[in-house]
């Protein structure tokens, strides 16, 4: 019997002993293309036939784009489990991939510290007024008492979290030591113990109440721009914002907008609308805590992440399932 064929798309920087394993059980893949319009032709040419399970990174999409519709009508028909490096999932067209019959899986969990961690280090960063300070002190403007903006404390204030998924609710962890009380809004509401005593409000009133909110939800089509022009109308006026999701789940422009008007008095962002592009409004503001999309950015967890995916594509060859499906398609997997 021919050996199972693994494609993989993008490198593993870490994990190399995990990986190794994994050419115990299968034929390793890995495409020469560099381009969308190249790979698409490396399919054509029969090249990757036979594969039935992809290991992919997130960088990868500099090579295959978007995993949609298209590029799955030229992938080899023997495709049927894609197993992503990361927990954002939204370069994949996952109701496509439901369609072409190829389950996928992504890395909950292995994120869930180092990303509330830096969620953790904007808002106070940002409820602190940081930003300004740094910028004086770099521009020779400190005179020996500090910029006159002050901040915030971080104590008593009403933290409200979209999405309460691991980092939300590891957001909230963490948050507590900060003595915030927290609130959370999430497409349904969590069992007590998940929720251990924040408190479920709806979306708008999350929106009105939150003295800083922060984004901990994925992006889909159904989530994009959740945060635009109307929702920061009925924020509390000078509100703090954190985003460590992704950034198009808020608009950018009217961020930009909010923030000028005052309405949003400062935010500290992770990731952007078109990575790696930063609205010209948020590089000029001196208030804004910027740091580029680096919340899973720690040896342990790109180890850790890398680690988590292998499982997957080891459980798809040798069990023909994954260890961690996307929600949205958990029910095409027996448990
Ligand atoms: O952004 C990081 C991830 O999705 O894991």
């Amino acid at each position: 019997m021919s050996r199972p064929k693994v494609l993989l798309l993008g490198k593993i920087d870490h994990a190399h002993d995990a990986w190794s394993t994994i050419a115990d059980i299968a034929d390793v893949i890995k495409p020469k293309s560099t381009n969308r319009a190249d790979f698409i032709a490396e399919c054509q040419s029969g090249a990757l036939d036979g594969i039935s399970v992809a290991y992919r990174t997130f960088d990868s999409v500099s090579v295959t784009g978007k995993i949609d519709s298209e590029l799955l009508d030229h992938l080899p028909k023997t495709i049927k489990f894609l197993c992503h490096n990361g927990a954002g999932y939204d370069q994949i067209d996952v109701q496509a991939c439901t369609a072409h019959g190829v389950h996928v899986s992504n890395t909950p969990t292995a994120v869930d510290d180092a990303t509330a961690d830096v969620t953790i280090w904007l808002l106070i960063g940002a409820l602190r007024n940081l930003p300004i300070g740094i910028h004086a002190l770099r521009a020779g403007k400190w005179r020996g008492y500090p910029p006159p903006a002050l901040g915030h404390d971080p104590q008593g204030k009403i933290l409200g979290i979209l999405g309460m998924g691991g980092i939300g609710r590891n957001v909230a962890a963490k948050a507590r030591a900060f003595g915030m009380r927290i609130r959370y809004h999430n497409r349904s509401r969590l069992s007590p113990e998940l929720e251990e005593g924040a408190e479920y409000v709806d979306f708008e009133t999350l929106l009105r109440e939150s003295d800083v909110l922060s984004l901990n939800l994925p992006l889909n089509p159904s989530t994009r721009h959740s945060i635009a022009a109307p929702q920061f109308a009925l924020m509390k006026p000078g509100i703090v914002i954190v985003n460590t999701a992704r950034g198009a789940v808020m608009d950018e422009a009217a961020l930009v907008d909010a923030l000028a008007s005052g309405q949003v008095s400062s935010v500290g962002l992770d990731v952007y609308e078109n990575e790696p592009e930063i609205h010209p409004g948020l590089l000029a503001n001196p208030s804004v805590l910027l740091v580029p999309h680096m919340g899973t950015w720690t040896q342990e967890t790109q180890q850790k992440m890398e680690e988590w995916t292998i499982d997957n594509v080891r459980m798809a060859v040798k069990e023909g399932k994954l260890k961690s499906i996307v929600p949205e398609q958990k029910s095409l997997q027996a448990a």
